[in-house]
Formats: structure tokens, C-alpha cells, sequence
């Protein structure tokens, strides 16, 4: 295993984000699973944060913690096959694609897209980066999420519908993968509303583990 310590908030230039990966949390908010296709869809990278708080907007309702699985690229590639997909990844992270739900459903309905509900500032903590070499399996890697000490989330890598080579597949079709981007594989069920003092604690098996509080701008 490498010792070198990556440092993914300084090398990310593009966050690729997959929905609806996990057919029970596609269930729980009523919405259908992908067909064909996974669904897509972009943060930016200034939402990374790697210490301090999650910072909701004033006013704004609903804010949902969604902890997924990271990775992260470690050789550039455009049309990358299936079979050579796992080449291209250089290790992980444990992510939190924070979404604040009740804009999210107002944008559905507008028909515009998601940027603002998943794209503000802090709405993407990660943990350290965890090498490829220290995963044994990572189509069975246990995701756990508290929420001040209460079980939310509890999921495995396992119930994804699209494993990493096909979704890796996929975007460079469309997207060139460069060294550093960061690919989130969508949440498992459980996720909820999290409110200014909450704190968040995360673990991806005994690999990572993280820890952020939640603040109201305003409070
Ligand atoms: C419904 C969503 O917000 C999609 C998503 O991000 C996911 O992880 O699933
Ligand atoms: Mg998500």
C-alpha cells in the first residue's frame, strides 16, 4: 500500500454524482429506479469540505445527509471499457452529498437543475482518502451514518444497481475522467433532515470514519 497521503479537495477538478443507485432509497423518496442509464448529475468543486461544519443557508428547510461511496480517479481516461474501469481508479472516499430536499423538489418540478440543492458551499464532506489497495472487496463495503449518535443509514456497496466499471463506463462516454475527479455512487436508504447543532458521523466499514456538525447560518 502506498503511503503517500492524497489530498483529494487539492487534486478534484470535477464531481460526477450518481442518483438513485440504490433501488430502496429511490423507494423511500417515491422516485423510480434508473433504467438503461444511470442518472447523473454535477457538484462543484467548491462544495468539498474535508473539516469544519456543514453550514445550511438561513431559511432553507430540509437539509438531507446522503452518505455514499467516493471514488476517486487516479488515471485519466475517455471511453473507458468495463473490463479496464477498476485501473482507472486510484482509491476512495466516504462522501456526504448533503441535499437540501425541498429545493431539490421544487427544481424537479420547475424542471431545472439540481445545482443549487446539491451544489452550495460545504455540501460535500469527504473523509481521508483511503488507497485502492487497502479494499479488499468494494462490492461489499458496509455505509453507516448517526445522526447525533442515532442510527439513519446503514447500507452496502453490494445493492448498488450500477457497480463502479459500468458507471465509470458510462461517464467517460461523455465526460473525460482526469487524475483527482471524484465520483459519488449514490446513497443507500435512511436518509433525513438534519437541523443547526445536529452532528453527523459516518464510517465506511473499519476503513474511515467522520465526524461533522451541522450549523444554521444565522443562529
Ligand atoms: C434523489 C437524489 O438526491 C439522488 C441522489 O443523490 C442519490 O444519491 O440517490
Ligand atoms: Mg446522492
Amino acid at each position: 500500500m502506498s503511503s503517500k497521503v492524497i489530498r483529494v479537495k487539492e487534486i478534484c477538478r470535477n464531481i460526477i454524482a450518481v442518483g438513485r443507485n440504490y433501488a430502496e432509497h429511490a423507494k423511500e423518496l417515491g422516485n423510480p429506479v434508473p433504467q438503461g442509464n444511470p442518472l447523473i448529475f454535477g457538484k462543484p468543486v467548491s462544495s468539498i469540505i474535508t473539516e469544519g461544519s456543514i453550514e445550511i443557508p438561513q431559511g432553507w428547510k430540509e437539509l438531507h445527509h446522503e452518505v455514499e461511496l467516493g471514488v476517486v480517479i487516479g488515471k485519466s481516461g475517455k471511453f473507458i471499457q468495463e473490463e479496464q474501469a477498476m485501473d482507472h481508479v486510484l482509491g476512495y472516499v466516504l462522501v456526504l452529498d448533503m441535499t437540501a430536499r425541498n429545493i431539490q423538489d421544487q427544481l424537479k418540478k420547475q424542471g431545472h437543475p439540481w445545482f443549487l440543492a446539491k451544489g452550495f458551499d460545504t455540501s460535500c464532506p469527504i473523509s481521508n482518502f483511503i488507497c485502492k489497495s487497502a479494499v479488499k472487496d468494494v462490492n461489499n463495503l458496509n455505509l453507516q451514518l448517526t445522526v447525533n449518535g442515532v442510527l439513519k443509514q446503514n447500507g452496502n456497496t453490494q445493492d448498488m444497481i450500477f457497480k463502479i466499471p459500468n458507471l465509470l463506463s458510462y461517464i467517460s462516454k461523455y465526460f473525460k475522467l482526469e487524475y483527482g475527479d471524484l465520483i459519488l455512487t449514490g446513497t443507500p436508504s435512511g436518509v433525513s433532515a438534519v437541523k443547526h447543532g445536529d452532528v453527523i458521523e459516518a464510517k465506511l466499514d473499519d476503513l474511515v470514519q467522520m465526524k461533522y456538525p451541522v450549523i444554521e447560518h444565522g443562529n
